[in-house]
């Protein structure tokens, strides 16, 4: 019993499985008296044991339910700290970190794997009652006869031996079936999100099915061949013990001399260890499968913990947010990891913006704006160099706290998250007609009515949010892209000096060179490298 938790779940095992596991033996124990005393009952006097049997189920059917209530809640329980904890790692994990893991192995451990091991409960009751049944059994069957035991023991060995080579076989399909499925939700998330795409081509679509459905076929093929294998193992377990049964009525009779009787005690108590053989190795394919979801869950957690990172730990000494910030960037360097020859790297970089200055980055495509945008919003840590905030090195999670940013690849959630929305009620009202959204949507208790906007509406929506979010810092990455030329102009001229005056230090991406002299200070980078730095004097003459 043992032996086979610690199969299925090699790590940390809880204490009330101890309790759970003594009920599970007591309901066991029920479970094997009940052959004992039809047995005897068979050989004896039936009336007499009456009592007796229905002690018996009753120990079997009451430890049964009790255990399986217990287990049900201990594997729900299970699944809701995997949850919970690939959850927490995930949000605490750094954006780096995560933009190196692969998406669809965390929703495949989030959703497929925690549900599959919380059929633990189902599998392990029957586990531990039919094994203790089973030693039970086979013990009382020593006491009849010790070679009808080891003829037993002899046919259930190689019946187990079989299982557990084929599930060794089978557990490399499951494996493959598992991680098709990685694959499988990333075409599932180019379904939803790519859909437009997708229904106005037919050849696209066909191509798209194709890939889709040859994902779905290999699940298929791997789950059938895996569940198939054990076809083959149950019949020669099947087929073994008619053998034996056969053997034992046909040709011990022939060898030995033994009692009718016995022969079907014998029968008897073979024929009732050999239902709870098979449903303990009708259990191995569960405990395989629940097995590599519980290794793939460990393996996921432990990939955002090893992914390496260049991480500072750092006590940050600046504890309250100063009213005038100067964030400086010195000989800070980036890097790229992939399989190019010469992967994208940006770099050495000096720089610095402050409170109540507007700050223009400009360049063309891929020249590392973004990246660079990264860094200072702490989102990347530098490889090389460093970040100081007002002359203190600050570490990257409290540079992203002095930041709100608007990113061209932004997200916006249904709901204000992180902001006291009920004090900023007023406010809200005010950006939601200051932004000319408030005809499109209403808050309630921070919750948007709608996020099914125009492009453009959605990013005055997501400027709103950062508006709320009141950060000292304000990143806008091409953010007037989609904005049509009156609300362009909008926030040129309005919008950012009104941040500015606020005194707060705006850092524009953007390619809007009819505005550039709106900026204080102009970087343009070029393959990685800043290369023109205007240092004052820009400013908003040109207004
Ligand atoms: N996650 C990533 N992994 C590897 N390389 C990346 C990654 N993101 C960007 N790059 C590479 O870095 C280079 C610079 O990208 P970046 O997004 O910083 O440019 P950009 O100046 O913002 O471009 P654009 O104006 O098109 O938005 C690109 O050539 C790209 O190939």
């Amino acid at each position: 019993m043992y032996l086979l938790l610690d199969l299925a779940f090699p790590a940390k095992r809880n204490s009330k499985l101890i309790a759970i596991t003594l009920l599970s033996v007591l309901s066991g124990f029920g479970g094997a008296f009940i052959i004992v005393v039809l047995n005897q009952a068979v050989q004896h006097d039936p009336a007499g044991w009456v009592e007796y049997f229905l002690f018996a189920i009753f120990a079997s059917l009451y430890g049964g339910r009790v255990v399986r209530i217990k287990l049900t809640e201990i594997s729900n329980r299970i699944v809701l700290e995997k949850r919970t904890s690939l959850i927490e790692k995930l949000l605490n994990a750094s954006y780096e970190k995560i933009e190196k893991v692969d998406k669809g192995n965390i929703r495949v451990c989030l959703n497929h794997d925690t549900e599959t091991i919380s059929r633990f409960a189902g599998e392990a009751v029957s586990i531990i009652r039919n094994s203790v049944t089973l030693l039970v059994s086979l013990l009382y069957l020593a006491t009849l006869n010790i070679t009808a035991l080891l003829v037993s023991v002899a046919v259930f060995g190689i019946a187990i031996a079989f299982y557990y080579i084929t599930s060794r076989r089978a557990g490399k399909d499951w494996t493959k079936n598992r991680d098709i499925q990685n694959l499988f939700y990333k075409y599932i998330d180019d379904l939803i999100y790519g859909y437009k795409e997708l229904s106005m081509k037919k050849a696209k679509r066909a191509d798209f099915q194709n890939d889709i459905l040859q994902s779905c076929q290999i699940n298929f093929e791997t789950r059938v061949r895996g569940e198939n294998r054990f076809t083959n193992v149950f019949l020669i377990g099947e087929l073994l013990t008619f053998s034996i049964i056969g053997m034992v009525i046909f040709i011990f009779p022939l060898l030995f001399v033994l009692e009718p009787a016995f022969l079907l005690s014998y029968l008897l108590i073979f024929l009732y260890i050999n239902g709870q053989i098979s449903s303990l190795l009708n259990s191995i394919p569960q405990v395989v499968m629940m097995r590599i979801s519980w290794a793939r869950i460990k393996e996921t957690i432990e990939q955002i913990e090893n992914i390496k990172v260049n991480e500072q730990e750092r006590e940050d000494e600046i504890e309250a947010v100063p009213a005038s910030i100067r964030l400086q960037l010195h000989d800070v360097g980036y890097e790229y990891e992939n399989e190019e020859d010469t992967p994208f790297s940006i770099g050495p970089v000096n720089c610095e913006f402050r409170s109540g200055e507007i700050t223009f980055i400009t360049g063309g495509n891929g020249s590392g704006k973004s990246t660079l945008a990264k860094i200072i919003t702490g989102l990347y840590t530098p490889h090389q160099g460093y970040v100081t905030f007002n002359g203190m090195p600050v570490s990257q999670k409290y540079l992203s706290e002095q930041f709100t940013a608007v990113f061209s690849d932004f997200y916006l959630f249904e709901k204000l998250y992180g902001v006291s929305y009920q004090e900023k009620k007023q406010q809200l009202d005010q950006y939601l007609k200051l932004l000319q959204i408030d005809t499109k949507l209403t808050v309630d208790h921070g919750k948007f009515s709608t996020v099914a906007l125009s492009t453009g509406q959605r990013k005055r929506l997501a400027l709103l949010i950062s508006y709320m979010e009141d950060a000292p810092i304000i990143l806008f990455d091409e953010w007037a892209a989609d904005q049509d030329p009156e609300f362009r102009k909008f926030f040129y001229y309005e919008l950012l000096p009104e941040l500015r005056q606020r005194g707060k230090c705006v850092i524009a991406i953007t390619h809007d060179e009819h505005y550039f002299h709106m900026a204080d200070h102009h970087l343009k980078m070029e393959f990685g490298q800043l290369k023109l730095q205007v240092l004052e004097g820009v400013g908003a003459e040109g207004h």
